[in-house]
């Protein structure tokens, strides 16, 4: 089923009538808020604190770093008036917020003392993208954290770059059960105002293409010599023999997840009957349903049910009963099986007689009869058994898709078989252009996803695939979304 299907059909979006906005609705929220629980505690040990800037950014602002924000400068939304008269000088609607924060950094750092100074929000941005609107994937205004943290040191934000990535693996790996690689963005797919990018990337074996999963950035002191932050570094013995106020730049990261990460979760696991959702961010983990025969003693059915939902309650289980009478109970199986439910509970007399219940798989249909006893620990071991087969099945069938490839043809061949392609690249930027160029198509040309930090041995006098020159690195590339 494609994902515009599963999506509103499991009730996770529901269409706008401007295209390319979506309404997220509590089956999205609720998954998103799991991710924001975990993210939020990690990074809230690491100091970040919780900030909330403007949406709006004026257009001085934007102009003044127009040469760093170029490229996108078709994405920007801006309002132009209020009412019936015109603004003075329309305002932009923030794509991503470096030009509305760091002013204030300048103004708040004075001294070593200030740093590391950690801000994160939790917020939407807009970007007025004009490629064809995905939803989740790619849309117009989406959800995400953005973190901008500043040290002292380089030491510090490398460091920190690479913290904030494992927590990014971690979102993708343990919680919905999506295998990404963890690598550096080539200087071409960087972002532009930065040092190094690193990302977690991922891939969707059905559509052949890569995906970005979350980006964490080292802006180095590019920005810092942009805004003018500085810090007075007592501690810098050079500072000590200069004049008294002889400053230093900072150093600077930036990062971001966004809302897409649910939506690479649903291409991942959906299937022919819908959404499968991982139990570690199913908004119901267990769905019990009574399974009524004709004369059945309802209320002793409808009874045990509620026992069965308190019981896994209680135990921190997400359960939830669908007693509801103007459904049959296969309506009911059909129905949160589109809703990608992990388990479902069915209860009728006989299960009362035999005092058991039938658990049912959603992943993968399995139906087992346990005792209505130690039921929390079986349920919990079911769930514990379906995160971790949803994630080893999703890294087996992306491993296929990997292809290893050392000339053009093969990498031709590569790209239109829907592979994801690891290659030895000369790591030069003209090269990686004319790769772009050559396999432009009607599904997109292929471009680096990312130099992975897990690099293969890369033989001595390997050439690169595209130029023939020595190869520097291996790289995964790809077509992607
Ligand atoms: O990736 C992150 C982590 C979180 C904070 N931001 C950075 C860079 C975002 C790049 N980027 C991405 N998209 C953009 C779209 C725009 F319209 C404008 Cl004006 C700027 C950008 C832009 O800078
Ligand atoms: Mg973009």
């Amino acid at each position: 089923m494609v994902l515009r299907e599963v999506v509103v059909n499991s009730e996770i979006i529901e269409y706008n009538d401007i295209s390319g906005c979506y309404i997220l609705r509590p089956w999205a929220m609720e998954i998103w808020e799991l991710l924001k629980e975990f993210f939020d505690a990690e990074i809230k040990k690491l100091k970040l604190k919780s900030y909330y800037f403007p949406l709006f950014i004026t257009e001085n602002v934007v102009q003044k770093k127009k040469d760093h924000f170029e490229g996108f400068a078709p994405e920007v939304a801006w309002v132009t008036k209020t009412g019936n008269s015109e603004l003075e000088a329309p305002i932009a609607i923030r794509p991503t917020s470096e030009t509305v924060m760091y002013p204030y950094f300048a103004k708040w750092i004075r001294s070593h003392r200030n740093l590391p100074l950690r801000c994160n929000q939790w917020c939407s941005v807009v970007r007025w993208e004009c490629s064809n609107p995905i939803p989740l994937i790619r849309s117009r205004e989406f959800l995400w954290q953005e973190g901008h943290t500043v040290f002292a040191t380089k030491e510090e934000s490398d460091e920190e770059v690479l913290h904030i990535l494992e927590l990014y693996r971690r979102i993708y790996e343990e919680f919905l059960a999506v295998p990404v690689s963890k690598g550096r963005k080539s200087e071409v797919e960087k972002f532009a105002g930065g040092l190094y990018t690193t990302s977690v990337e991922a891939f969707i074996p059905n559509t052949g293409r890569g995906i970005q999963a979350a980006t964490s950035n080292c802006l180095g002191q590019n920005f810092a010599k942009m805004f003018e932050i500085f810090f007075e570094d007592e501690n810098d013995p050079a500072q000590k023999k200069k004049e008294k106020n002889k400053r230093s730049l900072v150093w600077q990261n930036s990062w971001a997840y966004t809302t897409r990460s649910i939506g690479v979760m649903v291409m991942t696991h959906g299937d022919d009957k819908g959404l499968v959702l991982p139990p570690r961010v199913a908004p119901i983990q267990v769905m019990v349903i009574p399974d009524p025969l004709e004369d059945a003693d309802m209320t002793a059915i409808k009874e045990v049910c509620e026992t069965i939902v308190y019981t896994l309650s209680q135990a921190g289980i997400r359960a939830d009963l669908d007693a509801r009478e103007n459904y049959t109970p296969e309506w009911k199986h059909s129905h949160w099986e589109m809703k990608g439910v992990p388990l479902r509970i069915e209860i009728d007399v006989k299960d009362l007689a035999n005092k058991q219940v039938r658990v049912v798989r959603r992943d993968n249909g399995a139906k087992v009869d346990i005792p209505s006893t130690d039921l929390v620990e079986h349920v919990q071991v079911l769930l514990d058994r379906i995160q971790d087969s949803l994630f080893e099945t999703a890294k087996q069938k992306r491993d296929a898709c990997i292809e290893v490839v050392y000339t053009w043809d093969e990498f031709t061949a590569a790209v239109n078989d829907k592979k994801l392609i690891l290659a030895p690249w000369c790591d030069e930027e003209e090269v990686e252009k004319d790769v772009r160029a050559r396999t432009e198509g009607d599904l997109g040309s292929a471009k680096t996803l990312c130099a992975p930090f897990d690099q293969p041995d890369l033989v001595e006098g390997t050439v690169c695939f595209a130029s023939g020159k020595p190869a520097k690195t291996w790289s995964f590339w790809g077509r992607s979304y």
